[in-house]
């Protein structure tokens, strides 16, 4: 059913850059803010200021994990310890938490300023689960996904919904763990077997893969259909509705 095996009743969908074309908003915002405090840090240090690549250290360190784990792994990555701070920080904090909330500000910035444009494969790929009967969630890193799905009407088509804020408050591991969608799954009533992951980010589909899930669904925005395959899709698509057509 919509190119999906037999067994499958259930749909996980990740947000950003499956059903919203998110994931390059966060991506600029991630550049904005890390381009920020590493310049501010090489001027500081007379160290070399090496930029934040937004195709490489995006797909590698940040995209699809919880905010906060995208600054630990891309600073780890560049060799830079900062104290974790507490959620209260500032902005202007140079800890985990302040550039996170760095980030975010950038973030909220954008998606009020420019929208949030809805893939319409996405749309029509929902609007035609719905009416097949396929019990349907969302499962996001994002803490903003609930804003994103409100001001898109997607909120409607979707029954259940794990994010970001959800992780914070049951403390679950964030993807390439499978906890978030093995969460969602559960709030459904379906077995992993029966659920297929619908993800564009390298750490989701290896979440996909680490939950055994029944299908995994790669959606390949950006050129990377053979990392998506070998980080665990099943199957790779440049956008949903050529599930709908396959079908
Ligand atoms: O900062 P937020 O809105 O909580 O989102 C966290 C992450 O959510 C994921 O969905 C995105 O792929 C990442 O790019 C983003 O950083």
């Amino acid at each position: 059913m919509l190119g999906l095996p037999s067994k499958i009743t259930t749909c996980l969908f990740d947000l950003d850059g499956v059903l919203t074309d998110t994931a390059s908003v966060h991506g600029a915002a991630w550049q904005e803010m890390f381009d920020e405090f590493l310049q501010a840090r090489a001027q500081r240090d007379g160290a070399p200021y090496v930029p934040f690549d937004p195709v490489h250290d995006y797909e590698a360190y940040v995209d699809g994990k919880p905010r906060l784990d995208g600054v630990r792994d891309l600073l780890a990555a560049r060799g830079i310890v900062l104290p974790e701070g507490t959620d209260q920080d500032a902005p202007t904090a140079e800890t985990v938490n302040g550039l996170g909330s760095r980030k975010n500000a950038m973030v909220l910035r954008r998606i009020h300023e420019d929208g949030v444009t809805v893939f319409d494969g996405s749309r029509r790929y929902l609007v035609a689960a719905e009416r097949a009967g396929l019990r349907r969630a969302v499962v996001s890193s994002s803490a903003n996904a609930g804003e994103v799905l409100a001001v898109t009407g997607l909120a409607a088509l979707v029954e259940v919904r794990v994010d970001g804020v959800t992780i914070s408050a049951e403390h679950l591991a964030g993807k390439p763990a499978p906890d978030t969608f093995l969460a969602a799954a559960a709030r459904l009533g379906s077995e992993p077997g029966e659920c297929a992951v619908f993800e564009d980010a390298l750490a989701g589909v290896a979440a996909g893969r680490a939950g055994r899930f029944g299908y995994v669904v790669g959606v390949d925005r950006v050129g990377q259909a053979q990392q998506l395959r070998s980080h665990g899709a099943d199957v790779v698509v440049t956008d949903l509705a050529e599930l709908v057509e396959a079908a």
